[in-house]
This record gives C-alpha cells, structure tokens and sequence, in this order.
C-alpha cells in the first residue's frame, strides 16, 4: 500500500497566521495544503493563491464546501491554484457533474465530502460513477462535539468503495493510526495540528503514527467519565466562552484560593440560613457532585461552616457554591475543601428544616437543575445545562487548545490585537 498523504486543514480566518502554521505543518510532514473553509470564507481566492505561491512544491486542496454552481467553482479554486477542490457530497448529481467536467477542463481533482450524507455508502458509489476522485469521510467539528466520530464513517466504508477515501475530523495521532488500519489514503487533521503551540510536533506526532500505524486497546469511557475529565482539564473561563459567554454566575467568589469544584449539582433552597437542608443534602450527595445552595443572596447569616465541610469532604462531595454567605472560613481553607460564596459571616442561622433539595434553583443570577454541571475555580462558577454538558466539555477543550496557538504567538512577539485581527472583526454598523 502506498504511503497515506498527511493533509493538514488550515481552518483558520487570518492568511498570514495561516501561512505560517503551514510552514510549520510542513516541517513536520504535512503534505497537502488544505485552505480551510472559514479560511476562504474569510479572505477568499487570495488564500488559495498565496498557498500556492509560498507551497510550490505542494498539492493545495481548497474546502470550497461546494452546494451549487459547481462548473464556476471549481473553475475559481483551480485558477487560483488548487490542484483538489472539495464539493459537498450531498450536492444536486447536477453540481457534481458540472463540477467534474470543470475539473477534467482544468485539470484538477475533485474530493466528495460525506458530511451530514444519510447513507454514505450508496452516496459514496453513485460519486464515483459521477467522475469524483477521492471521497471524503468527514464528519464537521460541530457534529464532533456531540460525539459523532469520522472513525466509524470510515469504517462504514471499508471494503464497499473503488475511489481513494480520506477521512477528516477530530483525528489526532492515535486515531490516525486507527484510520489508516481502518483504509484511509488520505488523513486530513485540523485542529490537533493548528491550534497546538507546537505545530511541527504535532504534524510530526501524526505523520510518525501514519508512517507507523499502531494501535493501542482504547479503555471504554462513559459519558460523564468524559465530561467530568475534560471539565477538570479546562477553565471556568473556557466552558463560558463555549456557551458564547453564558451561564456564569454574578458575584460568587473562591474563597479558597486556587480550589476547583467539577461535578453535577445537588441543589438546595434555603430560608434565612437555615442549615437544616444544605447538611441533610450532604448524605444526598454522591462522591464528586457539587452542592449549590441559594440562601437568596443573603450575607448576614450563614448556612454553612466547618463542621458541614468536614461531612461533604469525609463524603467525597467535590465542592459548595452558595448564594450567600458562609463562616469558618479559616478551617475551611485549611482542609483545602473548594469553596464558593457570595459573603462571609460568623453568624448562622437555625436549623429548622425549611426549604428544599434537589428542586429547580436560582443561584447568582443562573437557573440550576438538579445535574447540571457546575465548572467552579479562581475566576467563579459557571453552570451548564446538564443535557448539554459533553457538548459543552468538548467545545470548552477546543477554546484551551485554540488559546495555546494564541499564547505561542503572542510569545514570539505579536500583540493579542494583531494575532485576532481584532480591526478587521470589529462589527460593522
Ligand atoms: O472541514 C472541516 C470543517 O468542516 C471546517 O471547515 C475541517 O477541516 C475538518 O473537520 C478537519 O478539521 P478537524 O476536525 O479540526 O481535524
């Protein structure tokens, strides 16, 4: 079998950062140059043409996604350079036949891209019958995030297609070695190569496991294994800007210093410091969840102190977030135990038994549901809505991976405005 291509996909909205990832893709053994969709979308052919001028020596392959008008669009991408041009695989027969008779024109190649195809392995078929030269088992970032997995799109397709099939999404070294057992030619990485600091040991990383393939026994992760690692691998600050800036809550501090709470909530309501139900809720809790108590903002009595923190931490509860306020905060910062509160107080109120557990809360400004997720650290609290707590997780792990990038950058020498092109991207009125 031929050596498989390394393509790496530039999805990124700045030519000039993109240009020099490449450069480095390339020393690490990248051989086909993708110009990213949001790259062309954002700056257009010149993407396509400045690839092929500082890459001469490589195949430039432009993601022009392409629904309609398939003739002009291919003309565009190969008059600029591109020796591959993409077309989405879910385009009319007629697009796609339009597309392959202007490559045959230009000379160029065309890729099918699988992405969102019901049955992809009749789709794949009637492609190659319509002239397509590769087909692409791609499944989108977006459909990433909720689990979908290019691997077994691949593997759908083994053995039942003629044409050379590439295979594109969330692929990191290990899974590039699984693609290639599995019959992928062409082995497209975005991410794991373009956000990494270090983008020539991550292209090399996967080059090595394409050149090598081996594969390891991977260990079955349950859902909220998942979601409880990557949360614990991210900051609070990240899973809010995965929610496009939500679901932080106002006003709520550590107040044990660099302390993190991960874990779905156990909610408590509370009435004028009541310690009854946020004690009673600590033997409801399991190990690893959070208690989030409201005392309705409350700052001049406290519903929790050392004694209940001793309970939670003896019960492996994970951390306390409290709309209110909380006492014996020297003990507590000694037993290390995290610990989130809008005030400090030495007074507590009496246990009588008021108020709730596990009901729907209002904490801080946020809506809480017994599961949600809380990601708590220095920075505060943010709760996410339980049904979109993988989703979530996954894309808090590419706003840290694509920061890294950003942080290498700024290092060499570039300001934050320049790297973002924050001029360019302000909104136009
Ligand atoms: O085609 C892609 C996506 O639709 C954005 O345009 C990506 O290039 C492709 O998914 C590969 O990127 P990663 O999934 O980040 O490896």
């Amino acid at each position: 079998m031929a050596t498989p291509t390394l393509q790496v996909a530039l999805d990124l909205l700045e030519l000039d950062r993109a240009v020099e990832i490449a450069d480095e893709a390339v020393r690490g053994g990248a051989d086909w140059i993708e110009a990213g969709t949001p790259l062309i979308k954002s700056e257009g052919m010149q993407a396509v043409r400045a690839l092929r001028e500082r890459f001469p020596g490589h195949e430039i392959v432009a993601d022009m996604k392409i629904a309609d008008t398939g003739a002009v669009e291919v003309e565009m991408a190969a008059k600029s350079g591109a020796g591959i041009v993409c077309i989405l695989a879910d385009a009319d027969d007629t697009v796609i036949a339009e597309a392959v008779r202007s490559a045959r024109k230009y000379g160029v190649r065309i890729m099918a891209d699988l992405i969102n195809v019901a049955d992809p392995v009749s789709r794949s078929r009637e492609l190659a019958a319509l002239g397509v030269d590769y087909i692409n088992a791609h499944v989108g970032i977006d459909q990433q995030m909720i689990g979908k997995s290019s691997l077994d799109l691949l593997r759908r397709l083994a053995g039942e297609v003629g044409t050379p099939v590439a295979v594109a999404g969330g692929l990191d070294a290990e899974t590039a070695s699984e693609a290639v057992a599995a019959g992928a030619s062409i082995v497209i990485v975005g991410g794991n190569i373009i956000k990494a600091a270090d983008v020539t040991g991550a292209a090399q990383r996967v080059r090595n496991a394409i050149d090598r393939p081996e594969i390891r026994p991977r260990e079955e992760e349950s859902r909220d294994a998942v979601i409880r690692r990557l949360f614990e691998a991210v900051s609070a600050p990240n899973v809010t800007d995965a929610m496009h800036r939500k679901g932080a809550m106002a006003g709520v501090v550590s107040l044990c210093g660099r302390k993190k709470a991960v874990g779905p909530a156990v909610t408590v309501r509370t009435v004028a410091g009541d310690w009854a139900k946020p004690v009673e809720a600590i033997d409801v809790a399991g190990p690893g969840d959070v208690l989030v108590i409201s005392n309705d903002g409350r700052k001049d009595v406290a519903p929790w102190g050392e004694l209940a923190t001793h309970s939670a931490k003896n019960r492996g509860v994970a951390g306390v977030v409290i709309d209110g306020a909380a006492r014996d905060i020297d003990d507590i910062r000694e037993m290390g135990f995290p610990l989130f509160a809008t005030a400090t107080v030495p007074n507590a109120g009496d246990p009588k038994g008021l108020g709730e557990i596990n009901t729907e809360i209002a904490c801080c400004g946020q809506e809480v549901r017994p599961g949600d997720w809380i990601v708590a650290d220095e920075s505060g609290v943010v709760v996410v809505p339980r049904e979109r707590a993988y989703e979530v997780a996954r894309r808090a792990m590419e706003v840290k991976k694509t920061e890294e990038r950003i942080r290498e950058e700024i290092r060499r020498g570039k300001t934050l405005s320049e790297v973002s092109e924050l001029l360019k991207w302000e909104k136009r009125r």
